[in-house]
């Protein structure tokens, strides 16, 4: 999927600026601060943003997106999987299962909790899409589901393009590919090695982050020692 020169505005405020991406099979990751435009970018993707300028070139197939929120009216977990799609329930089950959800399917959508309703959601986007966006999909998530699910996008990402944004430089460490974002701007993308730095994700973020060896992985934390 390329993305080219994409700019947009909201009410007459600039939010992305020139956006060029070349998003490729696999995992990849958008990082950057509150307010950046992942969202945007993600929003402006799938049609819901008219950009002012630039291209958007997407993969042959269906596109599955999993919002940061929402808020459906009532009704059942499989009939959110239904909604709006008309892939089968066999399909919608499988992804379930895979996600560890299939016993939610009847469970009415509104009593899940927060990170229940996530995993639905993303279980929703992986059946539907060939190319699947995912706003934020492991906020929320306990250490069980974000596991399963970081390895769902793994196993998924062999045959489809993946485009998460998250907060989570951990994962990050394991995409493909990855976008840093920065006041509506792409401030550096290419694979984890070359776009996770210390210097590069001080600057994104404007605190300091350190590089920790962890047995064979890298990861990086912020430095909150001497604050
Ligand atoms: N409808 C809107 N009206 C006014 N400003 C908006 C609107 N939608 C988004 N913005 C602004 O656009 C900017 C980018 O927002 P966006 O939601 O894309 O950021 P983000 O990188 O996804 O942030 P976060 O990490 O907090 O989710 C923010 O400054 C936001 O306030």
């Amino acid at each position: 999927m390329l993305i080219k020169g994409l700019s947009t505005q909201i009410h007459g405020k600039v939010i992305l600026s020139d956006v060029t991406v070349n998003f490729m099979k696999g995992l990849n990751v958008i990082l950057g601060p509150n307010g950046s435009g992942k969202t945007t970018l993600l929003r402006t993707i799938i049609g819901m943003i008219d950009p002012v300028m630039g291209e958007i070139t997407l993969d042959e197939g269906e596109i599955g997106y999993s919002p940061a929120e929402f808020f459906p009216a009532p009704m059942r977990v499989i009939d959110v999987m239904r909604s709006g799609t008309s892939v089968r329930d066999s399909i919608y089950l499988s992804y379930l299962q895979e996600l560890g959800m299939d016993e939610y399917r009847e469970r009415e959508f509104s009593t899940l909790s927060s990170g229940e309703k996530r995993m639905v959601l993303v279980a929703k986007a992986l059946a539907e899409g060939n190319s699947v966006l995912m706003d934020e999909p492991l906020s929320n998530l306990d250490a069980r589901n974000y596991v399963r699910l970081v390895k769902a996008m793994r196993k998924f990402s062999k045959t489809k393009t993946i485009i998460v944004t998250s907060h989570d430089v951990e994962l990050a460490t394991v995409a493909d590919h990855v976008v840093l974002m920065k006041n509506g701007m792409v401030f550096k993308e290419g694979d984890p090695s070359s776009a996770l730095t210390e210097e590069t994700l001080s600057t994104l973020y404007d605190v300091k982050m350190r590089r920790v060896k962890v047995g064979e992985r890298i990861i990086f934390v912020k430095d909150i020692s001497n604050i």
